[in-house]
């Protein structure tokens, strides 16, 4: 039986009262299923912490979306199928269930009772068969996860590289989309990067990586990957793809590597035809010596008549006339307003977020508006 709606209050207000100790009652379900089923501690990466943040928020976004039920199944079934690649099966469910209610109960002190419980079983059972049902039908046509081999490395400027990749079965993905990426140096550390290219024929992908501090993946692919080291990948993901039977012009925002995606569309848009749409292209970089994409996209500018691309920098005041400067999300409002566009946003999250609320200030409807932040 589904949850009821007196089980969703039930649920939230479980959360509210762990929210405060999330860091706590997430170690202590780990804890649990590491002691109880000692064969799963090898799926898992060696230093825990961004697992277990992972965990909790992913708990919050499916207490959040409850009123969306569409939304809700489409987030489960992407989480159901991106499991496969840790070796997640069935059997492994019902365990991660008993914990998972275990340590909710301990952290929820006498807020938790015989009609929580049944709330939760209720709640976890339907999160569980999505899951499971998502990731049995993707097991029919994909593997779990790609090996791919690093065909080019190009170091691009002082921390952002380019990474040429071939992979061992076809990927099937759409410009716009990312994916999660293991190296062999940081055994099941998965970390997202999108995708900067369209499909293309020869079936090559390509990665824009920024090493950012204490990023160890991100690090290891900037410094130490060359031709010849082998990935692995998970199945693509993402919502920030082009409809392209809606015409609709479409206003792009890409900050530092958040460009990467941004390109990867407006190649899309060129294999297609704009069939009279219009694109518009903000690049955001801190400083004109960051903007490393520029000339690959001034490129498809002058090939275009249908592309404008504009950058803006944060940290450089730009003479008057010579350029745009400012934050780019409150840049790209104040030359709207931008009503009937579809929008696309990637880059820092803090850029993503101020940007999706101006842009709704300056015309956009919240529905048009792309990205792949979660919370
Ligand atoms: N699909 C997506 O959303 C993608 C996201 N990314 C993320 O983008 C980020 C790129 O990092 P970098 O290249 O180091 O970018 P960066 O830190 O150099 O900033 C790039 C742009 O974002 C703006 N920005 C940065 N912090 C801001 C804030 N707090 N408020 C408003 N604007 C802000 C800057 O002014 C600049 O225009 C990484 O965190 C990466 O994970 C990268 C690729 C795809």
């Amino acid at each position: 039986m589904p949850p009821t709606p007196h089980d969703l209050e039930l649920i939230r207000s479980t959360l509210s009262i762990v929210e405060p100790v999330a860091d706590r009652a997430t170690a202590h379900f780990y804890a649990l299923l590491f002691v109880h089923h000692p064969d799963v501690r090898s799926m898992f990466p060696a230093a825990m912490d961004v697992q277990r943040d992972r965990l909790f928020r992913a708990l919050l976004l499916a207490a959040r979306s409850a009123d969306d039920p569409a939304g809700l199944t489409a987030y489960l079934a992407n989480l159901g199928r991106g499991h496969r690649k840790y070796g997640t099966t069935t059997a492994h469910y019902g365990p991660v269930g008993e914990c998972l209610l275990a340590a909710l109960a301990k952290y929820s002190g006498s807020r938790w009772d015989a009609e929580t419980e049944l709330a939760w079983r209720r709640a976890y059972g339907l999160i569980s068969s999505i899951m499971i049902n998502a990731a049995e039908q993707a097991a029919a046509s994909t593997p779990p996860w790609w090996q791919a081999e690093v065909v080019a490395h190009q170091v691009r400027e002082r921390d952002v590289a380019v990474l040429t990749l071939r992979t061992d079965h076809p990927y099937p993905y759409r410009a716009g989309q990312y994916t999660t990426l293991e190296t062999p140096w940081w055994p099941r550390v998965w970390r997202p990067f999108s995708f900067a290219t369209a499909p293309r024929p020869d079936g090559l992908l390509t990665l824009h990586v920024k090493a950012v501090q204490s990023g160890w993946v991100s690090s290891a692919l900037v410094r130490r990957a060359q031709p010849g080291d082998v990935l692995r990948l998970g199945p693509p993901t993402g919502s920030m793809v082009v409809d392209h039977t809606d015409g609709a012009d479409l206003l792009c925002l890409g900050g530092g590597t958040g460009i990467a995606p941004v390109t990867a569309l407006v190649e899309e848009v060129a294999q297609h035809g704009a069939n009279g749409r219009g694109v518009e292209v903000f690049y955001g970089a801190r400083r004109t010596e960051d903007l490393y994409q520029l000339e690959v996209l001034r490129e498809f500018e002058r090939r275009n008549t249908w592309l404008t691309v504009r950058p803006v920098v944060s940290e450089e005041v730009v003479r008057p006339g010579s350029g745009l400067s400012g934050l780019l999300g409150d840049v790209v409002a104040q030359l709207g307003p931008w009503d009937g566009y579809r929008a696309y946003l990637s880059g820092p999250a803090a850029m993503v977020r101020r940007s999706a609320s101006m842009l709704v200030r300056s015309g956009v409807r919240l529905e048009h508006i792309h990205h792949d932040l979660e919370l």
